[in-house]
C-alpha cells in the first residue's frame, strides 16, 4: 500500500502537538489538531494523545518549552509512541533538539501532507511532482544526519578534494530536482499538446479543501467512476470527464483538494495539474457547510486560488453536507463574493443538486454560446 517515499509504517501511534497563537480560540486550536489526527489517520497512524501550549511563536529550540516537553516526554514514553507529530514546520536544529528529547521520530505537518500525497499519486506526473516536492522539503533540511545520501551516489567519484558530506548531498538533490523539472517539463509539453486537440470547448473545475465532496459531484455529474472517501487527499491526479447537460456539452475536472499550511513546495509543484484550474473557464467552488470552519476553509482556498492566479472566473459556491446540518449557519446569508452565486445542496442525498446543475448549465450556456454563436440545440456534437 505505501509508496517509495512513505515515512510512516501502518499501525504506528503518534502524539500530536501544537501551538495556540495570541488571538486563537481553543475551539480553532481543537478543529486544527481534529485536522493533524485525520492526516495522520489518512496514512495509518493512531493519535495516542494532543498537547497543546500557548506562546506567540513556537519555542526557536524545541517548538514548545521545557515543561511542556517534559509532559510529552513522558507520555511517549509511557504509551510507547513511535513518533511526535508538529503541526507546524520545525527546522533541522528543532528535530535535531526533539529526536533528543523525545527519543522517538519527529514528524510535521508538511512531511504528513506530502507522505499522503505521496501515497495517492498515480500518474507519471503526480508522481515526479510529489517527489520534486519532496527533494524541495529536504533540502533547505539538510543536516550532517542525512549523509546516507552521498553513499547512493558512492563510488562514482562525485566528492570533490575538501567538500564535505554534507555539500555533496546537496549536490544530489539540487542535480535530482533540475532532472525532475526537466522530466516534468516534458510531461507538461505532453499535456499541454494534449488539451490543444480537445479542441475549443467550455471548461469547469471543481475546487475546494479537501474532502468537501468534490469528486462525489463529479460522479453526481459524469457518472465516472472516481475514488470519493473519507480520506484526506483521497484526489491527488486531475480527472477531466465530458459532461452533457441539456444537450451543451462541457469539460468538468475534479483535482487534488486544498489545505491550510499546505506545503509551498507542494503548491508549486502541482502547478501544472493546477494549470486545469487555471485555464477553467468556470469554478465549481465546494465546502463541508457541516464543519464549523467552513468559512475559513473557503478562505483558505480563495487564497490559494489567487496564489495561483485562478480567482475572478465566474465561480459557484456549493455549500455540500447540508444533510449534517440541523439548522442553516447565520454567517450563511451574509456570504457575499465578486462573481459568486452561492447553491446548498447534499451530495450524498442528492439535495439541491438540480438547482447547482440548473446554475452551472447557465454559466456554461452563456460561454459556450460566446465560443458557438451559431450552435442550436439540433447540433450534434
Ligand atoms: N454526509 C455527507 N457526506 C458527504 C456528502 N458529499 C460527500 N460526502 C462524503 O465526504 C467524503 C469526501 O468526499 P469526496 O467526494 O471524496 O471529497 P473530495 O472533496 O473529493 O476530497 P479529496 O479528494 O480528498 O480532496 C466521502 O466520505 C463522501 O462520501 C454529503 O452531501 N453529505
Ligand atoms: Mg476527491
Amino acid at each position: 500500500m505505501k509508496g517509495p517515499y512513505s515515512t510512516t509504517k501502518s499501525q504506528e501511534t503518534a502524539v500530536l502537538v501544537a501551538v495556540i497563537r495570541t488571538n486563537q480560540t481553543e475551539e480553532a486550536t481543537q478543529a486544527y489538531l481534529d485536522e493533524l489526527e485525520f492526516l495522520a489517520k489518512t496514512l495509518g497512524v493512531k493519535t495516542l494523545a494532543n498537547f497543546t501550549q500557548r506562546l506567540e511563536t513556537p519555542d526557536k529550540k524545541t517548538f514548545v518549552r521545557k515543561g511542556k516537553l517534559e509532559e510529552i516526554h513522558a507520555v511517549v514514553e509511557a504509551e510507547k509512541a513511535d513518533m511526535v507529530i508538529f503541526d507546524d514546520d520545525l527546522n533541522p536544529s528543532q528535530v535535531r533538539n526533539l529526536e533528543r528529547d523525545l527519543e522517538c521520530k519527529i514528524l510535521d505537518r508538511s512531511l504528513l501532507i506530502l507522505d499522503i500525497f505521496a501515497l495517492r499519486a498515480k500518474t507519471a506526473q503526480a508522481k515526479t511532482q510529489v517527489e520534486l516536492a519532496q527533494y524541495q522539503y529536504v533540502l533547505p533540511r539538510l543536516t550532517n544526519m542525512w549523509t546516507h545520501l552521498s553513499k547512493q551516489k558512492g563510488g562514482i567519484g562525485m566528492r570533490g578534494p575538501g567538500e564535505t558530506e554534507l555539500e555533496t548531498d546537496r549536490r544530489i538533490i539540487k542535480d535530482k530536482i533540475t532532472l525532475l523539472r526537466k522530466k516534468l517539463d516534458k510531461i507538461d509539453l505532453q499535456n499541454a499538446t494534449r488539451r490543444k486537440t480537445r479542441g475549443q470547448q467550455v471548461r469547469v473545475a471543481l475546487v475546494g479543501y479537501t474532502n468537501v465532496g468534490k469528486s462525489t459531484i463529479m460522479q453526481l455529474f459524469s457518472k465516472a467512476d472516481i475514488y470519493a472517501k473519507n480520506e484526506l487527499f483521497a484526489t491527488v491526479d486531475s480527472t477531466v470527464r465530458k459532461v452533457v447537460f441539456n444537450n451543451i456539452p462541457f469539460l468538468l475536472t475534479d483535482t487534488v483538494g486544498f489545505i491550510r499550511k499546505l506545503p509551498t513546495t507542494l503548491i508549486e509543484s502541482f502547478k501544472s495539474t493546477l494549470d486545469e484550474v487555471r485555464e477553467a473557464d468556470i469554478l465549481i467552488h465546494v465546502a463541508d457547510v457541516s464543519t464549523s470552519f467552513c468559512e475559513e476553509q473557503i478562505e483558505t482556498v480563495n487564497k490559494t486560488l489567487l496564489e495561483i492566479d485562478a480567482i475572478d472566473k465566474p465561480t459557484i459556491l456549493v455549500l455540500n453536507k447540508i444533510d449534517l446540518v440541523d439548522e442553516m449557519p447565520a454567517w450563511v446569508s451574509s456570504l457575499e463574493y465578486d462573481n459568486t452565486e452561492v447553491v446548498v445542496v447534499s451530495a450524498q442525498e442528492k439535495q439541491g443538486i438540480d438547482e447547482l446543475k440548473a446554475k452551472v448549465l447557465a454559466l456554461v450556456e452563456e460561454k459556450f454560446y460566446k465560443i458557438f454563436p451559431n450552435y442550436t440545440k439540433d447540433s450534434q456534437f
